[in-house]
């Protein structure tokens, strides 16, 4: 089923939670709403699952206008980050929950929920713990076991509130291979909340990045890391350099130091620009770690003096960690043999050049 936002509005009292949001959701896709804590991914994944109103604007499923269709009508399913099994029941008996309590016209016989709850059980590869209760339960088993009871009623929608979120790091990643497998055979529309970017990137098919009630960015995990619309979500994506700074031709000038713009960004300097005062000038930039380049001796090209602090050994990464002249710190990225043949000292002077650097005009340094 598709799911179209329109803009939806929302207030909680004077705070503006979700700013005149619209957002299409094609059939059988999987996308990510990502986002800081406090951005409004939850409020708007409750919207769209009919447990809290909008101010304005209006849900679609299927094209037809659910604003005002009850939660219970809306065929979705959900999973949380806090398991919300029934304690008191076993595992088949929280999966055949939703299906035993529909009106009697529509509910199946016991033979049949049987049958659907052993299928659903055989799909998460938990079939073995179907008389046990949660309690006796891993965090990743309860999580899979929610997801079975969420798709036990047949949703037409699966929304995921930070469903792996409670979890520790190794469980996280096995999950969030398996919602994915998961998803690629049954194709349920589905959307799922995270904070967390490695998740999103991984997971999903489109990636929504929220700040603070607006969108930033729509686009699929390859087109919003390579080319990331606003600082905040190159920023938000993380571990890029930031440098504020002045352009001037076809250089990024910091007080001392220089560097040279890429040679896409470089025909720019052609056409000057109207000028509305000197914050014109003012531009952001980012590097990632491996677009910085160490030199223990000043190159003959513009470059930004700093200090060696330190060296990070990063899961088989090597990060080195410098101060600029402005008291910036920065990271780059070494090889381990590039890290043999520098032997760098904390405290030692060295100069950094860039391969590539991404431009954002025009933002108030
Ligand atoms: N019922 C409420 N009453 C008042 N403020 C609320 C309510 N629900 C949410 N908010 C506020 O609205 C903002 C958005 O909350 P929301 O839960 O949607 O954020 P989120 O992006 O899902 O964050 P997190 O990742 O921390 O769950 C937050 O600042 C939150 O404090």
């Amino acid at each position: 089923m598709s799911i179209q936002v329109k803009n939806i509005d929302k207030h909680f009292g004077n705070f503006h939670a979700l700013n005149n949001i619209s957002l299409d959701f094609p059939e059988g896709e999987l996308v990510a709403l990502l986002g800081p804590s406090g951005c409004g991914k939850t409020t708007l994944l409750r919207i769209i699952a009919g447990l809290e109103s909008a101010d304005g604007g209006q849900i679609l499923l299927e094209g037809e206008d659910a604003t005002d269709t009850h939660v219970r009508h809306r065929q979705v399913g959900f999973v949380f980050q806090h398991y919300a099994l029934f304690r008191h029941m076993t595992v088949f008996d929280n999966v055949a929950f939703g299906l035993r309590v529909r009106p009697r016209k529509t509910r199946p016989s016991e033979a049949e929920i049987k049958k659907r709850v052993s299928k659903l059980l055989d799909l998460v590869q938990l079939g073995f713990l179907a008389d046990r209760f949660p309690a006796q339960l891993s965090g990743g088993q309860r999580q899979r076991i929610a997801l079975a009871r969420a798709l036990a009623v047949e949703p037409r929608v699966l929304l995921l509130d930070e469903p792996f979120g409670a979890l520790d790091a190794k469980v996280r990643k096995e999950l969030r291979r398996w919602l994915r497998s998961l998803h690629d055979e049954l194709h349920i529309t589905s959307i799922f909340v995270t904070h967390d970017q490695e998740e999103a990137l991984e997971v999903a098919d489109q990636i929504v990045v929220m700040n603070k009630g607006n969108i930033e960015q729509i686009g699929s995990p390859r087109e919003v890391f390579d080319h990331p619309a606003t600082p905040f979500v190159f920023d938000f994506l993380g571990q890029a350099n930031r440098l504020e700074g002045q352009r001037q031709g076809n250089r990024i000038v910091f007080s001392d130091d220089q560097l040279v713009l890429p040679q896409h960004y470089q025909h720019q300097t052609d056409q000057p620009k109207q000028s509305q005062g000197s914050s014109q000038d003012n531009v952001i930039v980012f590097a990632r770690p491996n677009e910085l380049h160490i030199h223990v001796n000043a190159p003959t090209e513009p470059s930004l003096q700093a200090k060696v602090i330190r060296d990070v050994w990063l899961a088989g990464q090597i990060r080195v960690e410098l101060q600029d002249r402005q008291g910036r710190l920065l990271e780059v990225a070494l090889t381990p043999e590039q890290q043999l043949s520098l032997t760098l000292q904390p405290g030692q002077t060295v100069w950094v050049t860039a391969s590539n650097l991404h431009l954002f005009d025009d933002y108030a340094a």
